[in-house]
């Protein structure tokens, strides 16, 4: 210390008019104090008193920060500074000056008021720079008094003057003596800014927690973190963070957007996955307490995340993180641009946020999980309507794409031989920079053992292959997934049920397990749909080229203009065919065997508004009796025995057709009782079936029976032979219709003659002849028959001659030929005769079993006796 005046005031006597004014002075300011509110009115107040009595510039007071050791003005009489207009007077009162230096310590040690000439104490090491600030300003003279608190030093009063010797032992005493009181005054007001501070606190909290209790969404949390930190701290910026799912990284999730415009910078943020380990994240997470940090110096420390980078270049210098913690879970952390900080304030705030985070990020879970159900709904009424494979892909197109960023690389489905897997479908636009690789991909055989396909089939719920990873152990798919951009490729087993059909490679950035599982559930169903829709397709052209090529041949066999035969009769036959042929009347034909009589049905069916469809005939004699029914009306599965599957009646195969009933004579009487039923109500239920069925049927019958005298021997039910028998048309046998006979011999040469490649220029007309003469039993099917044997028979193309079979045993003239003849030769012979009447035909209708009144199997076994082969009946 160099210069210091009256070093010891304390030991002067204060005349009686000094203490008498000290007194006065102490007892005004009292009542001053009390009533002031600002705290610089306070210093105002303290100056002016003292004033008016002593001269000097102007006072402040500061205060001591005995954490950092440092002190700093506190109270300001802004008025009377002759520095206020200095370049540095904003910073010199909110400066923190040091307590180790000379002056400072002197004014701290010194009991009474201390006063320093500027000149000497301004050039010292670290001296306050508002010494020579003053000095500069024409300030000389400074005198420093302690203000105490509970026996320590609490600040000081500075009183500044620009005389020297201005601090008289008057001027002292009055300043030793209002010490005390501005010690207290001063305490009061910290005091009460502390508690204004709380109650502000108080009350910043309590609107903050209002406004975030009412937060649904990251923007609304956003918005009311920047409200509330605008108040503690208006310049800075924020950024919440939230740990993501994977429990490693951390996304940026809500920050003050008013300081970020650009969009490529939001799009980085959104995207960015920060390592939580990396160094100053997780440091703040497991720190208690707000951590106040400086950006350069963590860059310095060798932190590489790209995020202190970004906050430099924004201009970011401190930052203090705190985490987001409920209960025990950390949920985030707070990133704020501040340089003080309000541990508790922060806390406070953090601890509301922490929830409101947590809240939001539930719901967001929820809504997540809301919206992927909607999703998954609406792909599943999406793929539900898909029928093949176009819709399929348009229908994945549509959601994966659109709305999951998530695109198909390929579908493969397993081959009927279970191993090979085959191409069912891919995107190869998604390859196109890659074209000859995926060309070689798709070209390559894959079968259920290549490795990937195998991990991925015995995978629960598939596979999610890292490309970036793949591409280090040397996965050669890998390359080709990179060239896409994306970041995954899921590899997920098709099934349905337990059963694999196939596997489904996507490719993604992220997927949701969930959504995949569903969205491969739906894919499969719809594979399997489109698999059995393209099957059935392909048999229903199957059966529809069947049904061409049968309608088609019928027409060519069955064609009215095939009818032959003009005669009176015929043409009878034409008329009534023609007047019923337009109608859905009930036709009963009758007429011997081989008359014509499905012909007739045919041609009655052609001619009718139902002719689109295929005639339906069953043979009614051909049937086992027990089967007929279930021929006829059909049967449910299991109805009886042998019935494995359902199986559809003819009746209801001929609904809106019609159904030919041949040999209806030979129905058995149950069938008949059905019959009866269907043709009255007009519906049916299958064998073993509870459902009634409709059925819109037109029916032709036929017989070659007397039905009238079947009915009289009770064998045929009257009521269904009056239902049968609305419209008769009856066939005259060949015999009796001659003037036929001709144009039929003709027409069966050209048929026969194109179908057995021999051609006959010419008909003897001995033939004629002899076809006239005969009797023919078996009708227009026996001459066919004749006819085409004859054929075959001629080797010049002239039909010289038919073998027309001898009469019936009943012409009397051939007995005596067979008198000589043992029994076995004469019953050989009959046999070989009747057989070649019955053109061969050994049972059923018409037959040789049939004329000689015994069985078919009777007739057979005698054949076989008596070695009589077809040489013998058609030489
Ligand atoms: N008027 C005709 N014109 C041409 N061919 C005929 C004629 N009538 C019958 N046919 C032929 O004779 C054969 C037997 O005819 P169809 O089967 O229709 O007789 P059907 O009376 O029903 O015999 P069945 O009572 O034995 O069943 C068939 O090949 C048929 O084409």
């Amino acid at each position: 210390m160099k210069r210091v005046k009256d070093m010891d005031p304390g030991l002067s006597v204060p005349s009686l008019a000094s203490l008498e004014q000290e007194r006065r002075i102490l007892s005004d300011l009292g009542n001053d104090i009390t009533g002031v509110r600002d705290k610089n009115d306070l210093i105002i107040l303290f100056s002016n008193r003292i004033r008016s009595l002593f001269y000097f510039t102007h006072t402040i007071v500061t205060l001591i920060d005995a954490r950092d050791e440092t002190y700093t003005p506190f109270l300001l009489d802004h008025k009377s500074s002759p520095i206020r207009s200095h370049a540095i007077y904003p910073e010199l009162i909110k400066a923190h000056f040091s307590l180790n230096e000379s002056f400072i310590q002197a004014a701290l040690r010194a009991e009474e008021p201390i006063s320093f000439l500027l000149e000497d104490i301004m050039d010292q090491p670290q001296s306050p720079s508002f010494l020579r600030a003053n000095y500069e300003a024409g300030v000389k003279e400074i005198l420093m008094t302690r203000l105490m608190k509970e026996g320590k030093p609490m600040g000081f009063i500075h009183i500044y003057s620009d005389k020297p010797n201005s601090f008289s032992i008057e001027f002292r005493n009055v300043i030793k003596g209002i010490a005390p009181q501005l010690s207290g005054a001063v305490s009061n007001i910290i005091k009460n800014e502390e508690i204004i501070k709380k109650e502000k606190e108080k009350s910043l909290l309590l609107d903050f927690s209002n406004g975030i209790a009412t937060v649904r969404t990251k923007e609304e949390l956003a918005l009311a973190v920047r409200a509330v930190l605008k108040k503690i701290n208006p310049p800075g910026g924020f950024v919440i963070r939230k740990i993501n799912e994977d429990n490693t990284t951390m996304s940026p999730y809500a920050y003050d957007l008013t300081k970020t415009h650009d969009p490529k910078v939001i799009d980085a943020l959104e995207q960015a996955r920060y390592p939580i380990n990396d160094g100053l994240q997780d440091r703040v997470l497991n720190s208690a307490i707000p951590l106040l940090f400086k950006v350069d110096r963590e860059i310095q420390r060798g932190i590489t995340s790209s995020y202190l980078q970004y906050w430099k270049t924004m201009g970011f210098k401190e930052i203090v993180g705190i985490r987001l913690r409920n209960g025990e879970t950390n949920h985030g952390i707070l990133f704020l641009d501040i340089q003080e900080i309000n541990v508790q304030l922060l806390q406070g705030i953090c601890s509301q946020i922490s929830i409101a985070l947590a809240n939001i990020m539930a719901n967001e879970q929820i809504n997540k999980k809301q919206e992927e159900q909607a999703f998954l709904l609406d792909f599943s009424s999406d793929v539900a309507l898909v029928k093949t494979k176009l819709d399929l892909q348009a229908a994945i197109f549509r959601v994966l794409d659109k709305t999951m960023h998530t695109q198909l690389s390929m579908i493969r489905i397993i081959d009927e031989d279970d191993y090979n897997l085959s191409a069912f479908m891919y995107d190869e636009t998604l390859f196109e920079t890659a074209k000859t690789h995926f060309a070689e991909l798709l070209a390559n055989r894959v079968t259920v053992e290549d490795a990937y396909t195998a991990e991925v089939l015995a995978s629960e719920d598939g596979i999610v292959f890292n490309i970036e990873e793949e591409l280090k152990t040397g996965n050669t798919y890998a390359r080709l997934w990179k060239t896409t951009g994306l970041k995954n490729m899921y590899g997920l087993p098709l099934r349905v049920g337990n059963k694999n059909i196939g596997t489904i490679w996507l490719l993604a950035d992220r997927l949701s397990k969930l959504m995949l599982k569903g969205i491969c559930a739906q894919i499969s169903i719809a594979i399997a749909n489109i698999q059995a829709n393209e099957k059935l397709l392909a048999y229903k052209k199957q059966l529809e080229v069947e049904n061409d090529y049968l309608k088609e041949q019928i027409k060519t066999i069955y064609n009215f203009s095939e009818i032959i035969g003009n005669g009176e009769q015929m043409q009878e036959v034409y008329r009534l065919m023609s007047l019923v042929a337009g109608t859905n009347t009930t036709v009963l034909i009758l007429g011997e065997t081989g008359t014509g009589k499905e012909l007739i049905a045919r041609a009655i069916h052609n001619a009718s508004p139902r002719n689109d469809k295929l005639m339906v005939k069953v043979n009614c004699a051909a049937l086992p009796a027990n089967l007929i029914e279930s021929e006829l009306f059909g049967h449910e599965r299991g109805s009886f025995t042998g019935a494995i599957d359902r199986r559809i009646g003819k009746f209801e195969l001929a609904n809106n057709s019609t159904l030919f009933l041949d040999e209806v004579g030979e129905l058995p009487p149950e069938a008949q009782a059905k019959l009866l039923r269907v043709i009255q109500e007009r519906e049916l239920e299958r064998l073993g079936g509870k459902q009634t069925i409709k059925v819109d049927v037109r029916l032709i019958a036929a017989t070659n029976r007397n039905l009238e005298e079947e009915v009289k021997a009770g064998r045929f039910r009257a009521d269904l032979y009056f239902r049968l028998n609305v419209f008769p048309i009856n066939l005259p046998p060949l015999r009796e219709r001659l003037e036929d006979i001709e144009p039929l011999t003709h027409f069966f040469v050209k048929k026969y003659s194109r179908n057995t490649g021999r051609k006959i220029r010419k008909i003897a007309p001995k033939v004629i002849q002899q076809l006239r003469s005969y009797t023919w039993p078996g009708n227009v099917r026996e001459l066919e028959h004749l006819i085409e044997r004859s054929i075959l028979l001629t080797t010049d193309g002239i039909l010289h001659d038919v073998y027309i079979p001898q009469n019936t045993v009943t012409d009397k003239q051939e007995l005596p030929h067979l008198l000589n003849h043992s029994l076995e030769e004469v019953e050989r012979s009959y046999i070989i005769e009747i057989l070649r009447r019955c053109s061969g035909k050994i049972s059923g209708p018409g037959s040789a079993a049939e004329i000689l009144k015994i069985p078919g199997n009777t007739l057979h076994s005698k054949l076989k006796k008596l070695a009589i082969t077809k040489k013998d009946y058609f030489s």
